[in-house]
Order: C-alpha cells, then sequence, then structure tokens
C-alpha cells in the first residue's frame, strides 16, 4: 500500500525496510538458520524446554559473522561489512557508548524518512495519556463476581465485615479453656455451626478447622498433640511440638491456634483500591468479604479497522498476496488489555469504505492497520483530513512503527492508526493503544520494569526502539527476527526492551513493556 517506486540512493529507513525484504527473500543456509541445526529426534525430546524455544530465536549460528561494535562482547561478530545471519537485529547502527556521551542525537534530525513533526517515543505515550484524561469517564458498573474477571475496580474494595468474622480454630482438636488437663465435653463443634456455650476453666470440647470457637476458650490443641488419659480426661502430649512439657501441664500459648476475629480486616478496611484489576485472588477476597457484585470502570470499547487489498484471510501466501496477520493478533491484544473489541473490519484499500467505518463507529477507540504511509492507496491521513480529526501524534520516534498516528475524531473517541507491518503494529499497539486504553479503564499504571541485557542491542541513531527480549534469570535475552515485518522474535517474547537512541551495552538495564499474555483467553 506505500507505493513506493523503485530506489535510487537508500535513506535510514529505507535501508531499514530493503533489510526485511531482503531478509525474507533469503534462502537457504544463511536464510534458514533453524534447519542448520538439526533437530533431535522426537523420541529425544522431552518436555517444552525454555532454552530450545530460545535457541529458535537467538543466534542461528554462534559462528555466522555479526555486525562489528566496539563495546560487542567476545565473539560478537565480524566487521560491519560482513553478511548478517537472517534475522538479525535490524537496526544498522553502531552502538554508542553512551555513557561515554560520544554521540548526540540530533533531535529530529532523520535525513529523510522520519517525519519532521514525529515525537519522541516517550512523549507519544504521554500525549496518549493525557488525550484519554481528556475524555469523560464513563460511569462505573456493578456486575456479579463471575463477570468481574479481568476487569478493574472502580471504587475501593472496603471490607463488609471482620475476617475472620468469629473467633475461628485453626486446627482440628481441642478447644481448651486454662491450663490442662482438662474434661472433655460429650459435643464437638464443626464449622459453619452457631456459637456453642463458654467453655469454663478446666474444660475442653473437641473442634473442627474453621469452627467457631466457645467464648472462653484460650487455645486450641491439635489432635496429633493431645491424647485422652487414664481417667479420660484430656492431656497434652509432652513430645509432640513442644507445646506442652513433661508432666502433662500444657504451656500452650495463649490463643494458640486460633485466629482471632478482625485478624485479616475489619469492617470498613480499605482492602484494595480502586484501579485494581480483578484477577482470580480478587474475587476470592471479595468473595470472603461479603461481595456479591462488584463496582467496575466499563471496558474501553474498540473497533479495528484492517486495511489492506494484499491480504489474505486463510490458506497459504499466494500470488503477492500475503496472510492478514493483525486481524488475527490484533483482537486478542487489545483484550488481553482489557478492551471490549466491538468489531473488526477488513476494509481493503477502499477510501469510502474508510470514511463510511470511521463515521458510523460508536467505539471509544478505532484502531486501523496499515495505510499510514504516503503511497497511493494509504488512506488513513486522507480519511482523517476529510472527518476533521485532530491530529495528535503524527510519527513518533521509534523502530520499528514510526509512521503511527493519534488523532481526536470527536469530544470521546479516538483513532489510533498501526502501520502494516506487523511489528511495527505491535510497537504502535503499545506506545498509543495502551496507554490510552489503560487511561480509559482506570487501571493503574503498571510497575516499571527495568532488567539487565545479556548483549549488546545496536540502536537507531536518533530514534527509541521497541527490540522484542525473552526473560531467562534476570536478564533481558535480546532476541533476532525483529524486523519491522517479522513476527518470529515477538512470538517468543516475554517482553519489549526499550532501546534508546544509540544502543545499549551488555548489562545496561532496559525498560521493559510487559506482555499482558496472562489475561488472554
Ligand atoms: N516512502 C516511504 N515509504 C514507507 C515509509 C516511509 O517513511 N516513507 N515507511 C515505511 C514503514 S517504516 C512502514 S511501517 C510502512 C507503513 O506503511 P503503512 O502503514 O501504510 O502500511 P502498508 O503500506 O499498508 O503495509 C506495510 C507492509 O505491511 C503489510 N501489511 C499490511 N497490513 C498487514 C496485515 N494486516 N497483516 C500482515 N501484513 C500486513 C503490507 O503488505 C506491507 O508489506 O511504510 C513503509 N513505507
Ligand atoms: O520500520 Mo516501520 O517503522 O516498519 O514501522
Amino acid at each position: 500500500m506505500t507505493g513506493r517506486g523503485a530506489q535510487g540512493h537508500l535513506d535510514t529507513e529505507e535501508r531499514h525496510v530493503e533489510e526485511a525484504l531482503a531478509v525474507a527473500n533469503e534462502s537457504g543456509g544463511r536464510g534458514r538458520p533453524q534447519e542448520a541445526r538439526p533437530a533431535p529426534p522426537s523420541e529425544e525430546r522431552g518436555d517444552p524446554d525454555l532454552d530450545e524455544a530460545l535457541a529458535l530465536v537467538r543466534d542461528p549460528d554462534p559462528h555466522a559473522p555479526g555486525p562489528a561494535s566496539p563495546l560487542a562482547g567476545p565473539g560478537a561478530g565480524a566487521p560491519a561489512s560482513a553478511p548478517r545471519p537472517t534475522g538479525h537485529d535490524e537496526a544498522h547502527e553502531p552502538v554508542v557508548d553512551r555513557a561515554a556521551g560520544n554521540r548526540s542525537p540530533a533531535a529530529g534530525a532523520s535525513k529523510h524518512g522520519a517525519r519532521h513533526t514525529a515525537t519522541p517515543w516517550p512523549e507519544a505515550r504521554a500525549v496518549a495519556e493525557r488525550a484519554a484524561r481528556s475524555v469523560p469517564r464513563r460511569e462505573p458498573v456493578r456486575v456479579p463476581l463471575d463477570t468481574a474477571l479481568g476487569l478493574v475496580l472502580a471504587a475501593p474494595l472496603t471490607a463488609l465485615t471482620d475476617l475472620p468474622s468469629f473467633d475461628t480454630s485453626a486446627m482440628d482438636g481441642w478447644g481448651v479453656a486454662g491450663p490442662g488437663p482438662w474434661d472433655v465435653r460429650d459435643e464437638g463443634i464443626l464449622a459453619g455451626h452457631a456459637e456453642h456455650a463458654p467453655l469454663g476453666d478446666g474444660e475442653a470440647v473437641r473442634i473442627a478447622t474453621g469452627a467457631r470457637v466457645p467464648p472462653g476458650t484460650t487455645a486450641v490443641l491439635r489432635s496429633e498433640h493431645g491424647h485422652t488419659d487414664d481417667k479420660g480426661r484430656l492431656q497434652a502430649t509432652p513430645q509432640a511440638s513442644g507445646s506442652a512439657r513433661a508432666g502433662g501441664t500444657s504451656t500452650l500459648a495463649h490463643g494458640q491456634d486460633i485466629r482471632p476475629r478482625g485478624q485479616e480486616c475489619h469492617s470498613g478496611d480499605q482492602l484494595l483500591p480502586p484501579g485494581t484489576q480483578v484477577t482470580p485472588a480478587v474475587l476470592g477476597l471479595a468473595a470472603a468479604a461479603g461481595y456479591d457484585t462488584l463496582t467496575v470502570q466499563p471496558r474501553p470499547r474498540a473497533e479495528v479497522l484492517v486495511l489492506g487489498d494484499e491480504l489474505l484471510s486463510e490458506g497459504v501466501p499466494k500470488d503477492g498476496l500475503i496472510r492478514d496477520a493483525l486481524g488475527p493478533m490484533l483482537p486478542p491484544w487489545l483484550r488481553a488489555l482489557g478492551v471490549d473489541v466491538v468489531a473488526v473490519r477488513r476494509l481493503g484499500d477502499d477510501a469510502e469504505a474508510l470514511f463510511q467505518a470511521v463515521t458510523s463507529s460508536r467505539a471509544d477507540l478505532i484502531v486501523t492497520t496499515g495505510g499510514t504511509a504516503s503511497g497511493p492507496v494509504d488512506h488513513v491521513h486522507p480519511t482523517l483530513r476529510r472527518v476533521g480529526a485532530e491530529l495528535l501524534v503524527d510519527g513518533v520516534k521509534v523502530r520499528p512503527g514510526h509512521p503511527m498516528l493519534l488523532a481526536h475524531m470527536r469530544e470521546d473517541q479516538h483513532l489510533v492508526g498501526l502501520p502494516g507491518n506487523p511489528l511495527a503494529a505491535v510497537s504502535g499497539l503499545l506506545t498509543l493503544a495502551e496507554p490510552l486504553l489503560r487511561i480509559l479503564g482506570g487501571r493503574m499504571e503498571p510497575e516499571p520494569c527495568t532488567l539487565a541485557l545479556s548483549d549488546v542491542v545496536h540502536g537507531h541513531p536518533y530514534d527509541t526502539r521497541l527490540v522484542p527480549v525473552a526473560v531467562r534469570a534476570d536478564h533481558a535475552v535480546p532476541l533476532h527476527y525483529n524486523g519491522p515485518a517479522m513476527l518470529r522474535g515477538i512470538a517468543a517474547a516475554d517482553a519489549l526492551a526499550v532501546v534508546p537512541p544509540g544502543g545499549a551495552r551488555r548489562g545496561v538495564e532496559l525498560e521493559l513493556l510487559d506482555l499482558p499474555w496472562p489475561w488472554v483467553g
């Protein structure tokens, strides 16, 4: 859809894309690294192995030449002119010693491709957050517990009762009053029963875990720590647990194995703040604290518009057509970000269809894929002009994904235009859509997460890079196959590392953007 003509000289962006093309066109040993290493026979294969999975997206051939870098560790590679293995890191620029400060990126100075209006990556995220804050917050709703999973609390979760709500036996055994030996009552106490008559000093009663201890109980003696003597009285067994000393005199601590009322919380205590995501554990806590319904923030609604005449929705790519990777990928990814995906439409390269879809959508966020560049069938910008949308972000200084955009359509509606290259679309999703949807959905900002790099990562000279990484032990392992048109790296990744302009050495701590997989399903 970009409709680019024959190439003369290649600027940075074009080389970037060219490289992806070259990689895609490669064949043989260099182009198909996984075949260079024969897979073990199936009978040798054990359970799925994390390292095996990682090997598929790490250096295919440890002896293959890589880009030269004064900072690369031992074995990091041959001269920059040497061919690179398929799927290798696509940022061509040498890593810069940031600590030494030997490069000062000229702001917005990419020679050609980067739009002069492109927004720095951190600022683009901040703009997306501000845009969401300008939208009137939707009214919270009350939903039954069994439909609340994955939603976000719109009000504090306040205990509706003391927990436990009565003094409770923590063990099966005897409730006892005062020092032993004790006379044991005939009738025991099970969980779920109303309060029993108070225990007098020297009295005991059989009691089950979770049962309400009668008034006057000073401790619970576990069943394995007590026995009945020849006079039929309950004695603490001396050797069992140090709970009694020789001679049978109980040294049970006052309150031992009793969970006192209010031990966990008192009625009215705030258990969780608004913005907390409802996890299975939150559901359990809410139920324990007396809730049948929860007050939650409604999910933001998103509509996905997939653009491109070249896209097939099934089968093997053929005749210059390719499979639509974004139609299957984006809706569940958006759901994982807490979104209600109200529609997914495949519109081809039809400007009128795009106009109609955009003007008729009632979603909080319209997400388009493809058509963000300036080719003859790239209809996103012209459509935004036609509807009078305000462009809040028009290009971001990030690789991949720099043509991404954010537009304000009407008071309560935004549009995020994701570039068509699939990893570029992921970059746009996490740069613009995630912050916007997080604020719209009333979610808390995730704790910033940083990890040290296990390897050097080459940088773009002026732009941030987002690079798929796997988390192994306490390191972020940069993955190859990270070109804008590739999904192989991200499919094996645990996060995207935020690589500053100029790149980062091995050992440098980088911010990681987490992938929201726990919520898929
Ligand atoms: N003259 C320039 N051309 C391009 C530039 C530039 O700065 N100047 N930037 C390049 C970059 S970087 C990107 S990213 C793309 C973005 O272009 P569009 O958003 O207009 O995307 P398309 O041209 O529609 O598609 C790009 C690429 O992705 C494939 N694609 C599209 N949709 C899907 C999908 N749903 N599933 C899988 N693949 C998809 C499409 O076939 C193209 O190969 O522009 C560059 N050009
Ligand atoms: O390289 Mo583009 O930035 O593929 O998004």
